[in-house]
């Protein structure tokens, strides 16, 4: 049992500049392709625009005053049409503890008596669970405490590390902090809920940031096992962010230091809307993310998602099958303790969208794929 954790969290991640600078030795030839490549078909719920950070990359926060906040009936809207369209997973991931910055956002949330944006995400939680999705939330950084109530209700739940480097993109008043970031990935790990995080590349940080970062999030992964996929991500350019992005070379590297810094079961994930990926792929890259059929990436709404035919052609090209998966892995499902029972009974074959969802995590088919 870990005890009450009142050091410096960075100081708790056991990393030596040994490991770090073996791992950025790796490259691009030291790692094998992936056998297989997967997906999920998911339909995206920004359910406020509000944030508490304004991360310099980032064009998906509105300031105060502009800032919304999707109705009941918006979500609902939402939800059923990615459940026509076969979709298994309900994304939720929007702004940062909103109800911390702004006044209207609180008002609203009380008016429809909800003391929190999280206790409002496990109502929609609940919601997507009765139109026959499987939610996965990504509500930026979280307490233990509201950790443990979403984990009722959410087959799997995410948070990007981004870097353990202090860059300037997470400047000003109120910023995301590499200790807040890892705080939550272990909060996930107490909580024993299945859990995506990664690094995002390209926002100022160097080689040996990259590596303490991969390694940070594989030494939470050795305390606790909860890691289920770890996401290379780099950054796009948009109105806000006119940096360069990282080239092909950048990114082969970064993902095989994933691939190796990672155990086997831990996928790996490129999206295929930010990334290059037929260049990235002999890397070790075994999954492409959450794609939708029916909603934009609300995060990076200029760049569209590839429509199912081209991952297939991706695949083909790699010579691997593409299989569907749930947004949570299928270890996770049959290891038992890992998610809720609420979650397990969604995917009793016994219901309507149970057998759906059992002939995905089995099979990786979907007979209601359109
Ligand atoms: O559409 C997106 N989906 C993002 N996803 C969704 C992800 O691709 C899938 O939902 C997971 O693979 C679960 O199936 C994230 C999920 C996380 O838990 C953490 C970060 C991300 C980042 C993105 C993203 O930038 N855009
Ligand atoms: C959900 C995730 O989206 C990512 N994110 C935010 N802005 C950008 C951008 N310009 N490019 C790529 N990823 C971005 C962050 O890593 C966040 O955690
Ligand atoms: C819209 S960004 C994703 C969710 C959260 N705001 C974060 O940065 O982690
Ligand atoms: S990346 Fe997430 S935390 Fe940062 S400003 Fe955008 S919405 Fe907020």
């Amino acid at each position: 049992m870990q005890e009450a954790d009142t050091r410096d969290p960075l100081d708790a991640i056991d990393v030596t500049p040994h490991d770090v600078d073996r791992l950025c030795a790796v490259d691009s030839n030291d790692v094998d392709p992936a056998p297989r490549l997967s997906f999920s078909r998911n339909v995206f719920v920004p359910l406020t625009t509000a944030c508490r950070y304004t991360c310099t990359y980032c064009t998906y926060f509105d300031p105060p005053g502009e800032a919304s906040l999707m109705s009941r009936e918006d979500v609902r809207q939402v939800l059923e049409t990615g459940a026509d369209a076969g979709c298994t997973e309900a994304l939720f991931t929007f702004g940062d503890k909103p109800d911390d910055r702004y006044d209207a956002i609180h008002d609203q949330l009380d008016e429809w008596g909800h003391d929190s944006i999280h206790d409002y995400l496990y109502e929609m939680c609940e919601l997507a669970l009765d139109v026959g999705l499987l939610p996965h939330s990504n509500p930026g950084d979280l307490q233990h405490d509201e950790m443990a109530m979403l984990a009722e209700v959410n087959a799997s739940m995410g948070v990007m590390l981004e870097t353990t480097a202090d860059v300037g993109a997470h400047a000003g008043p109120r910023q995301k902090t590499p200790e807040q970031r890892l705080d939550t990935i272990r909060a996930a790990g107490e909580v024993g809920i299945p859990f995506t995080t990664g690094i995002l590349v390209g926002i100022g940080e160097d080689w040996e940031d990259r590596a303490e970062s991969l390694l940070a999030i594989r030494e939470l992964n050795e305390q606790y096992g909860h890691i289920q996929e770890v996401l290379v991500q780099p950054v796009v350019e948009n109105e806000r962010w006119n940096s360069p992005t990282p080239d092909a070379e950048i990114l082969r590297r970064a993902v095989a230091m994933a691939r190796v810094a990672l155990p086997e079961d831990v996928s790996i994930q490129v999206p295929p809307n930010l990334a290059p990926v037929r260049e990235v792929l002999d890397c070790g890259v075994d999954d492409l993310g959450g794609v939708s059929p029916v909603t934009d990436d609300h995060i990076n709404p200029d760049y569209a998602w590839p429509g199912l035919d081209e991952l297939e052609a991706i695949a083909g090209e790699a010579g691997v099958p593409l299989d569907e998966r749930l947004p949570v892995y299928e270890r996770f499902v049959d290891d038992g303790g890992w998610i809720d029972e609420r979650i397990e009974a969604a995917l009793a074959a016994d219901t309507v969208h149970g057998e759906r969802f059992r002939s995905v995590l089995e099979h990786g088919e979907n007979p209601a794929g359109v």
